[in-house]
């Protein structure tokens, strides 16, 4: 089903650590270095190789589960798709079109994929892959900064300031967190629909967070999407619009630990990391939060081995 896989890119998730055998793996890592309209710091497109250079450095061993995750879970990284590096353009449309395709043929191999990106605007062909695949509805889960809820942006309805926007238009339930920027449209909408929202400005003050965030998801099934922004910019400088006030290091693992073993994560993307020159903070602390997501994951779904 899945002919343009390769082995050889440049970079695989953890490197050497690990056999990248797309057979027996239960995780594919899929990369989409797309950037076209960010419109404030750019290089989100060179998020995906720094992620993946960066994950060279982490332990195999994950201290707080105690087992050597990536041999649990057998881990596959896919070749690049929709890749914008180098000056190469490729249409919105087409970014779309190529990742949901991509992303049927994945699920429908029984993969759990991880999507990074890129810029935030991917997760909406990310999504309707899902939608191909999942006949119930499932809720999006998306941790960010910003509500991505304008229809259009900069003149597209493609922005990375829409991707909400699109996937509320789908019909399927939304749960966001940590959010902290939004226009006027976005604050009309939220009423007049009555998403939920967890905003970072409360939940700095609401021990309760994580547990309500998790009892207001109305559907067994979740895909998640990041936005690596959402994270408080101290930890992750390397996004393209930073936000002051996002979560923690422990509250977002914490969060996400609880929500993989009380739902059905379906999959997940990792989005807008855009490295700084000279820090490798960002990237790194994004590939140790990819590494900790396929770790809940394994022990949610009892990937244990030996
Ligand atoms: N999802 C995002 N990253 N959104 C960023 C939106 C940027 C809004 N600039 C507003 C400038 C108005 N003067
Ligand atoms: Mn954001
Ligand atoms: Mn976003």
């Amino acid at each position: 089903m899945i002919s343009t896989l390769s082995a050889t890119t440049a970079v695989d998730f953890l490197g050497s650590e690990i056999v990248p055998d797309y057979e027996t793996a239960k995780v594919v890592i899929l990369p989409i270095p797309y950037e076209a309209t960010t419109s404030y710091r750019k290089g989100c497109e060179n998020g995906p190789s720094a992620l993946l250079e960066a994950s060279h450095q982490l332990e195999c061993y994950d201290e707080e589960l105690d087992r050597e995750v990536c041999f649990d879970a057998g881990i596959f990284t896919h070749t690049p798709i929709a890749d914008t590096r180098n000056g190469k353009t490729v249409a919105a449309e087409e970014m779309l079109s190529v990742t949901q395709k991509t992303l049927k043929g994945l699920i429908e191999d029984q993969k759990f994929v991880i999507s990074i990106g890129g810029e935030h605007s991917i997760t909406a062909g990310v999504v309707q892959g899902y939608c191909q695949v999942y006949q119930e509805p499932f809720t999006v889960v998306q941790i960010d900064a910003h509500g991505d809820l304008r229809h259009e942006y900069e003149g597209t309805i493609h922005n990375h300031a829409c991707v909400m926007r699109r996937i509320v238009n789908l019909g399927l339930p939304t749960v966001q967190v940590g959010i902290r920027a939004i226009c006027q449209e976005e604050a009309d909408l939220i009423k007049q629909k009555n998403l939920t929202i967890f905003r970072a400005r409360e939940m700095a003050f609401n021990q309760d967070w994580i547990e309500q965030a998790i009892a207001s998801i109305p559907t067994e099934k979740v895909f998640l999407t990041i936005d690596v922004d959402g994270i408080d910019p101290s930890l992750i400088p390397g996004v393209g619009t930073p936000e002051p006030g996002g979560l923690n290091w422990y509250s977002t693992l914490t969060f996400l630990r609880h929500l993989f073993e009380s739902k059905d994560v379906i999959g997940c993307d990792i989005m807008e990391l855009a490295p700084v020159v000279d820090s490798v903070v960002s990237e790194f602390t994004v590939a140790k939060l990819t590494y900790k997501l396929i770790g809940y994951q394994a022990v949610s779904k009892g990937w244990i081995k030996g």
